[in-house]
C-alpha cells in the first residue's frame, strides 16, 4: 500500500503533459508525503528524463520505442531504469509499489496502461476521459472485479464525486455539468469555418493540452464528459444536463429530489481536483488561487447551442445508441481533432468526420478490450479515409 519508507507510492502516466506537470508540482511541494514510483511520457524525453531525476523516480518511459536510446542517454548514470513502447507503459501502471496511478496520458492510448492499474486494484485518479468513453462498460466491470478505486481528476466530474451522495442515490435527481463555452462561445456558424488552431486551443480559462482544448473549442469535451459521467455516476443519459457557465467557478452539480442542488467551486486551476484525487479522502493544501466570489460579482448561464456545436449533440446521439457508438465516436474525434491541428482540416470538419464516421460503422457493442481495440481501429481508418471527402463536400 504503501513505500518502506512511509511515502504514498505514485506513479505518473503522461508526465509531461499539462495534468501530468500539474500533478508533479504538488508532489514538489509535499516531498515527505509522496514518493514517485514510475513516470512515462511519448515525445518530450528531455523533460520526462529532468523529471525523473527531479523526483528520483524508479523508472522512466517513452511510450515510443524509436526514442528509447535518447532517453536512456538523457539518464545515463543516473540510477533510473529506462524502458520504451506501449508495453512497458503498461508494465509502468502494473507497479505494485505505486499505491496510486494518475492516469493523464491524452485520448484511447491510455486506455491499456489504466486499466493495467485497474486490474491490479490501484487507486487511479483518472483524467483519462476517453478512455471511458471508448470502453466505459468494460472498464466500471474491471473496477468493480479487482477493488480498484476510480478518483475522477475531470473538474466537471470531480466536483459530481465531492458531492455526489452515493449512499443515498434515490435522493438524487439529475447531474448538471458545467461547460464554459469555450473560445467560440459567441463566435457565429459561418465564422467557425475559418478559426485556425491557435484560435481553437487558446481556452478562455484553462491552461490545457492542444486536443484537449480543441474538444472544448467544438464542445465536444461536454460530449466526451456526458458520457464519462454516465459511466462514473451510473446515471442514464436522460438525468445529466449540460449548462453554459462562461466562468467555470462553478464546477458542476448534483440535483436532489428534495429541490437542493449541491455544487462545488474553486478558481479554475487543475491543481485543486488533482489534489482532492491524490490525498482523498483527505485534504492536502492546493498554492491555487482562492476564490472571491465579490471580487468575480456574476456568474451567468445559458443553454448550449447544437446547432453552433454539433458535436454535443452527437456525442449525446453515441450515448444513447450505445453498444460501440462512443468508441467510433472517440477514435474519429481523435483523428479529426489531429488532422485539424495539423491543418489538413477546418473546425467545422471535425463534427462532420465524426458524424459521417457513426453513419458508416456498425456500433455492435464491444464485447472484451480486444473488440474495444479493433472498433477504435476500424473507426480510425474510416475517420482518415473521410477526411478528404467531408473537406470535399464543404
Ligand atoms: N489538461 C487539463 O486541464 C485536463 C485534462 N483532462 C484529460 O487529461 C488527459 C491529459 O490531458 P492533458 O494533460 O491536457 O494532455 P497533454 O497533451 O498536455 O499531455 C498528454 C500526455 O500524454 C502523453 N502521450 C501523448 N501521446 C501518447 C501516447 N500515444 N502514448 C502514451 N502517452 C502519450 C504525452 O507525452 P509527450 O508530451 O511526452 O508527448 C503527455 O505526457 C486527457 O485525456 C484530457 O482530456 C481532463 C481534464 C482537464
Ligand atoms: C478543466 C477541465 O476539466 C476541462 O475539461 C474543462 O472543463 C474544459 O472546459 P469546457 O467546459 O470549455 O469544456
Ligand atoms: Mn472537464
Amino acid at each position: 500500500m504503501t513505500e518502506a519508507d512511509g511515502r504514498h507510492g505514485l506513479t505518473v502516466l503522461g508526465a509531461t503533459g499539462s495534468i501530468g506537470t500539474s500533478t508533479l508540482d504538488l508532489v514538489r511541494r509535499n516531498p515527505d508525503t509522496f514518493k514517485v514510483v514510475a513516470l512515462t511520457a511519448h515525445s518530450r524525453i528531455l523533460e520526462l528524463a529532468e523529471a525523473a531525476r527531479e523526483f528520483n523516480a524508479e523508472l522512466a518511459v517513452t511510450s515510443d520505442p524509436a526514442r528509447y536510446q535518447d532517453l536512456k542517454a538523457a539518464l545515463e548514470g543516473s540510477g533510473i531504469e529506462v524502458a520504451a513502447g506501449p508495453e512497458a507503459v503498461v508494465e509502468a501502471a502494473r507497479r505494485p509499489s505505486a499505491r496510486t496511478v494518475m492516469a493523464a496520458i491524452v485520448g484511447a492510448a491510455g486506455l491499456a496502461p489504466t486499466l493495467a492499474a485497474v486490474a491490479r486494484g490501484a487507486r487511479v485518479a483518472l483524467a483519462n476521459k476517453e478512455c471511458l468513453v471508448c470502453a466505459g462498460d468494460l472498464m466500471t466491470a474491471a473496477v468493480a472485479d479487482s477493488g480498484a478505486v476510480l478518483l475522477p481528476v475531470d473538474s466537471e466530474h470531480n466536483a459530481i464525486f465531492q458531492v455526489f451522495d452515493d449512499e443515498r442515490r434515490e435522493g438524487i435527481e439529475k447531474i448538471i455539468l458545467t461547460a464554459s463555452g469555450g473560445p467560440f462561445r459567441r463566435t457565429a456558424l459561418e465564422d467557425m469555418r475559418a478559426v485556425t488552431p491557435e484560435q481553437a486551443v487558446a481556452h478562455p480559462n484553462w491552461s490545457m493540452g492542444a486536443k484537449i482544448s480543441v474538444d472544448s473549442a467544438s464542445m465536444m469535451n461536454k460530449g466526451l464528459e456526458l458520457i464519462e459521467a454516465h459511466h462514473l455516476f451510473a446515471m442514464p443519459e436522460s438525468r445529466i444536463d449540460i449548462l453554459v457557465h462562461p466562468q467555470s467557478v462553478i464546477h458542476s452539480m448534483v440535483a436532489y429530489v428534495d429541490g437542493s442542488v449541491l455544487a462545488q467551486l474553486g478558481c479554475p486551476d487543475m491543481r485543486t481536483p488533482i489534489a482532492y484525487a491524490l490525498a482523498w479522502p483527505a485534504r492536502m493544501k492546493a498554492p491555487v488561487e482562492r476564490l472571491d466570489l465579490g471580487k468575480i460579482a456574476t456568474l451567468s448561464f445559458e443553454a448550449p447551442d447544437l446547432v453552433r456545436f454539433p458535436a454535443l449533440r452527437l456525442a449525446r446521439e453515441a450515448l444513447r445508441q450505445g453498444g460501440g457508438a462512443p468508441t467510433i465516436l472517440n477514435a474519429a474525434n481523435e483523428v479529426a481533432v489531429a488532422a485539424f491541428l495539423g491543418r489538413r482540416i477546418g473546425f467545422l470538419d471535425i463534427a462532420a468526420v465524426v458524424d459521417a464516421t457513426l453513419a458508416r460503422l456498425d456500433p455492435k457493442a464491444p464485447a472484451s478490450i480486444d473488440e474495444v481495440i479493433g472498433l477504435d481501429a476500424a473507426a480510425r481508418r474510416t475517420a482518415e479515409d473521410l477526411l478528404g471527402s467531408v473537406v470535399a463536400a464543404q
